[in-house]
């Protein structure tokens, strides 16, 4: 099985990319600006055709959030018709495609993790871009997954886990929101469930495309997520701060954020056998081998020194 994910270097292509390597039978080919732009939809159909795939999944997106209050046309540009572009040049390859979506396509008021059925009501232009592109690549192409996922975190790049090290290297204490509930999600668990899925979807006389939610096991607020990173960065040696518990109102953001945005992934688990690991477990495995990543990096800048 081939696999095309589009965002060469975003956390969850690269992901992809480093799990498919430890599946027998399955490639992954990352394909990225210039080749490949969602901004320019004329550029989808040559560069996924090339490539030679069984099934595509559009992992790139506009993911600056609170930028995106002041950049809506951009927002929407990628995350809505970029997203439909590759749902329309995959339809005339005649092959599925899986859209990433978030769990920022609901308000965030319901008190239960939200099913896939649950009413939409997105709060921030990020989310509306985003929901707008789930109904473009479902129009476009009947054979779609549309999977939300929520709170990605991953070795690679900027995310929520690579912050807190950083700011714990040189604070004491950190402030961190603790009343808005999400299901951290390492983006390596969800490659895994990704390539479940995307098994399933290949399998002759496939019918169940829709909605599906996949997201860590077990919720957290930002600060329990926090606190989580930097009890594992201390056990592994690493930086470590308190961390201070603070309601969402004082920590102002351009974009809103849904208080409770969990994500109820029983379906995901039922279909595709995907249920991803306790959220806690993944942090874990994440922040040691970003620890293991760093001494490696000293030691490779002075080895005379350890
Ligand atoms: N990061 C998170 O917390 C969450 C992410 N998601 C969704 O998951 C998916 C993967 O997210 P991440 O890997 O974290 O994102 P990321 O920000 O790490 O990577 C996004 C990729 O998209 C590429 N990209 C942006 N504009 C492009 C364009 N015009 N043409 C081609 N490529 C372009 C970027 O270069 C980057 O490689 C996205 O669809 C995102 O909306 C959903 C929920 C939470």
């Amino acid at each position: 099985m081939r696999i095309a994910v589009t965002g060469t270097s975003g956390q969850l292509a690269l992901s992809l990319g480093e799990r498919a390597a430890a599946v027998a039978g399955v490639s992954v080919i990352r394909l990225g600006r210039p080749e490949l732009d969602l901004l320019r939809p004329e550029t989808v159909a040559p560069a996924l055709a090339a490539c030679g795939a069984d099934i595509v999944v559009n992992a790139a997106a506009y993911t600056a959030v609170d930028r995106a209050e002041s950049e809506p046309a951009l927002a929407h540009a990628v995350n809505a018709t970029g997203a439909q572009a590759v749902a329309a040049a995959a339809a005339g390859l005649g092959l599925p495609v899986i859209q990433i979506s978030t769990d920022y396509v609901f308000d965030g008021t319901a008190p239960d993790p939200y099913a896939e059925t649950a009413p939409t009501g997105p709060v921030s232009v990020y989310g509306a871009s985003k929901l707008a592109g789930e109904g473009l690549v479902a129009a476009a192409n009947p054979r779609h997954l549309i999977v939300r996922t929520a709170w990605v975190y991953s070795p690679f790049g900027g995310n929520f886990v690579s912050t807190m090290l950083r700011l714990a290297a040189t604070r004491d204490t950190i402030q961190v929101v603790d009343d808005q509930l999400g299901n951290p999600t390492s983006a390596l668990d969800l490659a895994d469930g990704l390539v479940a899925a995307a098994r399933r979807a290949l399998y002759p006389g496939f019918s169940a495309w829709g909605i599906y939610h996949m997201a860590g096991s077990g919720a957290a607020s930002w600060a329990g997520f926090a606190a989580q990173v930097l009890d594992e960065s201390r056990r592994s040696g690493g930086p470590y701060a308190t961390i201070e518990p603070i309601p969402g109102a004082q920590f102002v953001t351009a974009a809103r954020r849904p208080t409770n945005s969990r994500l109820d992934t029983a379906r995901a688990a039922s279909v595709f056998g995907s249920g991803l690991p306790d959220w806690r477990l993944s942090v874990a495995a994440v922040v040691r081998r970003l620890a293991a990543d760093s001494r490696a990096a000293a030691a490779e800048a002075a080895p005379g020194r350890i």
